[in-house]
């Protein structure tokens, strides 16, 4: 096994410190040209570039009249899981629900902002969604309820999912079970790049929808990109990132443990420990092998690429400030502090899609159950974006009404500022013979 890298802060010239924070999605060039052609295709064909391109693309035969899962594939999914694998998704299901109704926004609001004007917002649905859920290397029936589940706490009226189809053109099942726990029916066989573009302009199966939300492969991220103007594409979440910051208190094999956890997602993937302390980062590189050689080869395969790759290992920064500061830059999808106050250190993060604070809150657990939203911004797109969420299937509209009471003093204000700006008709709007028509 080649060696895991360990990256001493302090010794790192300022161009190797920035190419430790690029991400998978900097450069995309290589998928654009073949993501145009798919998309090309499915504009131009529709549901026979769906069936074509699954069969070229992943080697699956598709029924083009068979592309929605059927009432009988719900109720044998039901039938073929595991008991403990159904209580599992409905106990995440619970939390999910429960986390997002408390994050949903109050219908409305309004202020009297001045005597007799009122101002205030109206919280709504977006009318349609498309839920991406990936199936590439592995299921993802978490990422099912982490997107649909939101969709209807938020009342989006049409919640449609798409996801790979099996390789036997098939629906993973524990997906379709927790798409029914979450109350959506609209699940189509189809991924990638091809299921981005169908979303985006409409097949005779597929509805067009106003918005895609889920994570993806590098071909579900360069489609987003290239149908931007056509469809809504939400925050950016590609391929999995993390970061473990760790103190001096930290326990190493607990670092090492969850520093895999992300890193198993793929070759693409990112994932650092980041420590002010050479004992963790030595003992927990110690650790890693063995830990890694517990996997199973294609996992393994994974997390070697990404520890001993561009975008993974261990970060030894020379003071506590300097941790901080390359987690700051970094921007990480998701962050857990290893302290024994981790509590504390939250005043100092200012850019993480979500942090997760002290040893018994691995990555995992709130990847799959906790209640907050395993869809979170890569990229270093935490800077700006947020955690899918309700608002994310929502939308706000300004809402405004002035009293007769009210009026002549914002017009004063009004008819000033229109005037300045060289509207005319906006100041006629607000002249005397509006007066005289009002009576
Ligand atoms: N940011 C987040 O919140 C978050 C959450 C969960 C997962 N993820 C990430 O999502 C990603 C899921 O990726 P995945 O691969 O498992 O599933 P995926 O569904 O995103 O990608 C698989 C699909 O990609 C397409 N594809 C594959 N090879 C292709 C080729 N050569 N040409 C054209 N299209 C091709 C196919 O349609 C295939 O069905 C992972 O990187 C994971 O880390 C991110
Ligand atoms: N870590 C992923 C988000 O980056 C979420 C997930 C789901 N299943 C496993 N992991
Ligand atoms: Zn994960």
């Amino acid at each position: 096994m080649p060696a895991i890298n360990l990256f001493e802060l302090d010794a790192l010239p300022a161009d190797r410190y920035r190419a430790l924070l690029a991400r998978t999605e900097a450069d995309l060039g290589s998928f654009m040209e073949p993501v145009r052609r798919i998309v090309e295709a499915v504009r131009a064909e529709g549901d026979a570039a769906i069936v074509r391109l699954a069969r070229e693309i992943d080697g699956v035969t598709l029924d083009p009249a068979r592309l929605m899962a059927s009432e009988e594939e719900f109720a044998a999914a039901e039938r073929a899981l595991e008991p403990e694998v159904k209580e599992a998704i409905s106990y995440a299901v619970d939390n999910i629900r429960r986390f997002h109704e408390r994050q949903k926004p109050e219908p409305m609001w309004l202020m009297e902002i001045r005597p007799g004007a009122f101002a205030g917002e109206r919280w709504s649905p977006i009318p349609s969604v498309a839920c991406y859920v990936p199936r590439g290397k592995g299921a993802f029936p978490s990422v099912m309820m982490m997107t649909t589940v939101p969709a209807v706490v938020a009342g989006v009226p049409e919640v449609v999912v798409l996801t790979p189809p099996t390789p036997e053109g098939g629906i993973d099942a524990a997906s379709l079970y927790a798409a029914r726990m979450a109350g959506v029916t609209k699940v189509y066989r189809v991924g990638g790049a091809v299921a981005v573009a169908a979303a985006a302009f409409g097949t005779a199966s597929i509805p067009r929808l106003a918005k895609i939300v889920g994570p993806g492969s590098p071909w579900v991220v360069a489609a987003k990109r290239l149908l931007a103007d056509r469809i809504d594409t939400g925050l950016p979440a590609g391929p999995s990132e993390s970061i473990v910051l760790a103190d001096a208190t930290a326990d190493p094999a607990i670092a090492a443990l969850d520093l895999l956890i992300e890193a198993e997602h793929g070759p693409d993937s990112s994932a650092f420990l980041v420590t002010d302390s050479r004992e963790v980062a030595e003992v927990a590189r110690r650790h890693l092998p063995e830990l890694m050689s517990g996997l199973g080869p294609q996992r393994r395969q994974f997390v070697e690429a990404v520890l001993c790759g561009p975008r993974g290992g261990i970060v030894l920064a020379p003071n506590w400030e300097a941790a901080l500061r390359f987690v700051n830059d970094y921007a990480p999808e998701h962050l857990e502090v290893l302290s024994a106050e981790p509590l504390q250190h939250l005043g100092a993060i200012h850019h993480a899609g979500e942090i997760l604070f002290g040893q018994n809150t691995p990555i995992t657990i709130a990847n799959f159950c906790l209640g907050p939203d395993c869809v979170l911004p890569t990229g270093g797109w935490a800077r700006t974006f947020s955690a899918l969420g309700v608002h994310d299937f929502m939308k706000r509209t300004s809402l405004g009404h002035v009293t007769a009471k009210g009026y002549p003093e914002l017009a004063r204000h009004a008819r000033v500022l229109a005037a300045y700006e060289g509207f005319e008709a906006h100041a006629q709007a607000l002249s005397a013979l509006r007066t005289k028509l009002a009576g």
